[in-house]
């Protein structure tokens, strides 16, 4: 049998906008809108038009330009809102028009002040008047989980007999649970006779937490259309999350036996370019996408993954366009992880070194988060070599100024490589844009290893005029990156610390690799 298929709904920039703080410009929501057609996604609810002359251009533009996807834009039951809808979403290749009114009781008398019958009577004109200018129409039944059952029947009822094309049951204030929402798309589906000229559709918050699971009670219950946004963004505490409903159902093919057209491996980058855009942080345990959903740090999982990593991954981080599981190493961690991270960074060491080694990185990780690779290199350093420096700063002048080009002299001891070649003292001078630049340019000159200064922080580590300033840096060398730590009353003089303790690094774990 022919398996169903969801349509993925994606309202990122309509009800992931309306998260505080989330506003994107045109030219920002035009960029997510490509990348959810990117994605695959079917509908792609561009904004509400009416709302502003921004949302308006935004939804036409997007309507203009974006053509693989539905186009669809947010409108009340009102005739101004629904013809401003259309005015917008008329360029797109395959218009909709999303009508919403609210059908609970609460909403009906107390935000709306109405009677459910002048509801009824509104919604179903309005889906008429939105059926006369667009053939895909969609109504949405706000706060329908908390609706009484027989009047949201009869709206539904009524709607699609007025045309509508999808009927979205949303749970608005993520109030239901997920076998009582399930049970709700059945007993609409059981209840409303016509109910099969219409996609039903669910639009399901986040208040409780539950908004993935009803979600995908929903479908387990014959919604055939889901609401979701990217990242979980939305009001409040948010909307169902895009890529943990598109990953459960990808994973869990059998169980829940449907089809979908979301290409997962754009989840991470879509992820990402609308976490950049809207401003709002991914929590990194968040699934999927987090900076953690693919990390492991105790060594009994680390050892599992690395003899086989469906042990504990239940999915391949390429699935979902994430670059590679991390083995992070910390006071959790075990030999296997730690044994294989020396291995990758280039070192062969003997079983004794290595078990000594493992015995001061466990040290070390009780002190510290995170070991990160120059912790390992620096250990292995530590035992390994003479603790000597292959380059070691003499002396330094900088100068600048107004109106005086920034200029530095250095003086650089250079270590012989065996006992047979003498160390050299070597001068270098260089200008640059300012006294940290020329410094780390007379440097290179006289080391002459092509390496990149790739992060650079300086701040003060104590107060007063004779404060300590302390500069710490990260520097890349044939593809390896190192860091550099250098504190001084002097500024200039931290800089060139660290900087030289970056060169060391990269200098000595190079050689070594060589063999030298
Ligand atoms: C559940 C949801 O997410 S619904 C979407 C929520 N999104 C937004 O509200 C974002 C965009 N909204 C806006 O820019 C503004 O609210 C506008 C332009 C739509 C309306 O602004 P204003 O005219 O100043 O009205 P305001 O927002 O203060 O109040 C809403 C009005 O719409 C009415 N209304 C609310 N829902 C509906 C509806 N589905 N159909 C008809 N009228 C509705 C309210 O009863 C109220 O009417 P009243 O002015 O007669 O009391
Ligand atoms: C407009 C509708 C779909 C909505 O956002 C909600 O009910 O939460």
């Amino acid at each position: 049998m022919e398996k169903d298929t969801i349509v993925f709904f994606d309202t990122t920039l309509r009800d992931g906008e309306q998260s505080p703080g989330a506003s994107m410009n045109l030219k920002e929501k035009l960029l997510v809108a490509n990348q959810l057609a990117a994605l695959g996604v079917n509908v792609i609810e561009a904004g509400f038009p009416i709302s502003s002359q921004g949302d308006f251009e935004a939804v036409k533009i997007i309507s203009q330009q974006v053509k693989t996807s539905s186009i669809a834009g947010l409108c009340r039951a009102s005739e101004k809102d629904v013809t401003t809808c259309w005015n917008a979403v008329k360029y797109a290749k395959k218009p909709r028009i999303h009508i919403f009114l609210a059908t609970s009781d609460l909403h009906i008398e107390k935000k709306l002040q109405k009677t459910r019958t002048q509801i009824l009577d509104m919604a179903v004109k309005v889906i008429k008047y939105g059926k006369s200018l667009c053939k895909d129409v969609e109504f949405s039944a706000e706060d329908a989980g908390r609706s009484n059952m027989d009047f949201l029947c009869k709206v539904v009822e009524a709607v699609i007999d007025a045309g509508a094309t999808t009927i979205n049951i949303p749970d608005t204030v993520g109030y239901t649970t997920p076998i009582e929402f399930g049970k709700k798309i059945a007993e609409i589906r059981r209840r409303v006779p016509n109910i099969n000229k219409a996609t039903i559709s669910v639009h399901c918050h986040n208040d409780l937490g539950l908004a993935v699971a009803n979600s995908l009670s929903a479908i387990e219950n014959g919604a055939r259309q889901i609401e979701c946004t990217i990242n979980g963004i939305g009001e409040r505490a948010g909307n169902a999350s895009l890529e943990e409903i598109a990953m459960t159902l990808k994973v869990r093919p059998n169980y829940y036996n449907v089809k979908h057209s979301i290409k997962t491996n754009e989840l991470y980058n879509t992820s990402k370019l609308v976490s950049r855009l809207t401003g709002i942080l991914v929590q990194v345990n968040k699934a999927i996408v987090g900076a953690n959903a693919f990390a492991h740090e105790s060594g009994i999982h680390q050892d599992g993954v690395l003899k086989a990593r469906e042990t504990y991954e239940i999915m391949s981080p390429a699935d979902v366009g994430v670059p590679e599981s991390l083995l992070v190493l910390g006071k959790h961690s075990g030999r296997h992880a730690f044994f294989k991270r020396i291995k990758d960074l280039g070192y062969k060491l003997d079983e004794k070194t290595l078990e000594h080694l493992f015995e001061k990185f466990k040290i070390l990780a009780d002190k510290k988060k995170t070991v990160f690779d120059d912790d390992i290199i620096a250990l292995i350093e530590e035992d390994t070599s003479s603790g000597k420096e292959a380059f070691i700063l003499n002396y330094l002048s900088a100068t600048s100024g107004t109106g005086t080009i920034p200029t530095a002299t250095v003086k650089i001891s250079k270590s012989g490589a065996n006992k047979k070649v003498k160390t050299v003292t070597l001068q270098g001078a260089a200008c640059g844009s300012g006294p940290v630049d020329a410094t780390y340019k007379a440097i290179d000159k006289i080391i002459n290893m092509d390496i990149k200064l790739t992060d650079f922080s300086l701040r003060s580590i104590s107060s007063g005029e004779d404060a300590l300033g302390e500069v710490v840096l990260k520097a890349e060398y044939k593809g390896m990156v190192y860091s550099g730590k250098g504190t001084s009353t002097d500024i200039i003089e931290a800089s060139a610390k660290a900087y030289m303790q970056a060169i060391n690094k990269a200098k000595l774990f190079y050689d070594n690799k060589k063999g030298k």
